[in-house]
């Protein structure tokens, strides 16, 4: 390597990805619903019911990416994530951000191959999920040791695997949280009391139950956040949405608290707190079909905080935490393979740096 030559750092964002046309839909759904991650059967039934599911989901999906015209925004906001963060590093490296979605294009092998194209010293894989889940990071986790494999892609890699309760995270999203609360304050009568409830994806309950730390994770997000807004006397909930399959999924749902709220008599503010994108479960389940309860159960007042995009202060965080995870701070929640996370942190260190300050 010349004097000159600054290191080359790959870094890999993950996320879920979404159809990029009406026909994508359903072998999108057929991707995620074959995932042994996501439908924990036998391996010989997997492909099949996977399919059935997918095929039964996919009118309801469908309705719902019309919405959004025929697509889903998730690819385009991540590579607007990976340029801003991309900007934010380029002072202290040549970094460049790759796009990996697990379930659509560009699939995690795809990735891979322009990295290995660009010719990367290094890599940082960076899932764009707070919070760490079987079904979400470790699923990811495993897909690209996979394609890396499959593509000969060899390099030291370093891997972060949840900022659940990362200080400048919390910071930039309960500044985000401030503002709607300040705005919807604003536009509700004063007699009118406003409830904040932090609404995460949800999960089946056998998930959690076999340790899975995702919903521990986003109560500790939620303490974070809420202990940074500092307002007196909040009233604020934690719920669960996008519940998609039969079994038991963990509550309260959102459905749930919006009745409670219509029995209380209060407004609300959701904000997502298990996404930092917009997408079909931002910008249809809550700002349509969600709304749409609250007008019919009679709330006095429904508002959104929006997902944080490429908001300053969290590409500042996330720019914080490639450093960090670079330079193998080991009071960040990073780890060596997927298998070792979901027992490794359940309660990270990370968190307990945290809990014992
Ligand atoms: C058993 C099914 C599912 C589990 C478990 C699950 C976990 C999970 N998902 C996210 C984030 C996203 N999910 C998205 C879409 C999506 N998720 C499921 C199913 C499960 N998710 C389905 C069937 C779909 C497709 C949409 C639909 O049919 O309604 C998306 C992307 C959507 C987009 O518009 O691009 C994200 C992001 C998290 C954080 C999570 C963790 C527990
Ligand atoms: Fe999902
Ligand atoms: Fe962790």
């Amino acid at each position: 390597m010349s004097a000159s030559h600054r290191l080359r750092v790959a870094i890999i964002l993950f996320n879920l990805g979404g159809p990029d046309a009406p026909e994508a839909v359903r072998p999108f759904l057929e991707n995620l619903f074959t995932d042994p991650a996501i439908l924990r059967v036998p391996g010989f039934i997997r492909p099949w019911l996977g399919k059935f599911i997918a095929a039964r989901r996919t009118k309801a999906a469908s309705e719902n990416y019309a919405i959004l015209g025929g697509k889903s925004p998730l690819l385009e906001l991540t590579q607007e994530q990976g340029r801003a963060l991309a900007a934010a590093l380029a002072p202290e490296m040549e970094a460049r951000c790759f796009t990996a979605m697990r379930y659509w294009h560009p699939f995690a092998e795809e990735a891979a191959r322009a990295v290995k194209a660009w010719g990367a010293d290094e890599a940082v894989l960076l899932p764009l999920y707070p919070q760490f889940s079987t079904t979400t990071t470790g699923s990811s986790m495993e897909d690209w040791k996979a394609a890396c494999a499959r593509v000969g892609l060899e390099l030291p890699t370093k891997a972060l695997c949840c900022f659940h309760s990362d200080e400048d995270f919390a910071r930039s999203t309960a500044a985000m949280v401030r503002a709607a609360h300040d705005a919807a304050r604003a536009e509700l009568p004063a007699g009118v009391a406003l409830r904040l409830l932090f609404s995460a994806h949800g999960l089946p309950e056998s998930i959690v139950k076999r340790g899975d730390p995702y919903q521990w994770q986003v109560e500790r997000t939620v303490e974070a956040v809420v202990d940074r807004l500092g307002i007196a006397g909040l009233d604020h909930g934690i719920c669960y949405q996008s519940r998609v399959t039969p079994q038991k999924w963990i509550g309260p749902s959102l459905e749930e608290a919006l009745e409670q709220a219509a029995k209380d008599k209060v407004a609300v503010l959701v904000s997502p707190i298990a996404f930092v994108s917009e997408h079909s479960e931002t910008l249809v389940e809550l700002d349509v079909e969600y709304r749409e309860l609250a007008h019919k159960l009679h709330l006095p007042g429904y508002f959104r905080v929006p997902a944080q995009n490429s908001d300053a202060g969290f590409i500042g965080a996330l720019a914080g935490l490639v450093r960090r995870v670079r330079g193998g701070n080991r009071a960040l929640c990073s780890f060596a393979g997927a298998r070792q996370c979901p027992k490794a942190h359940r309660d990270c260190p990370h968190a307990r740096a945290r809990e014992a300050a």
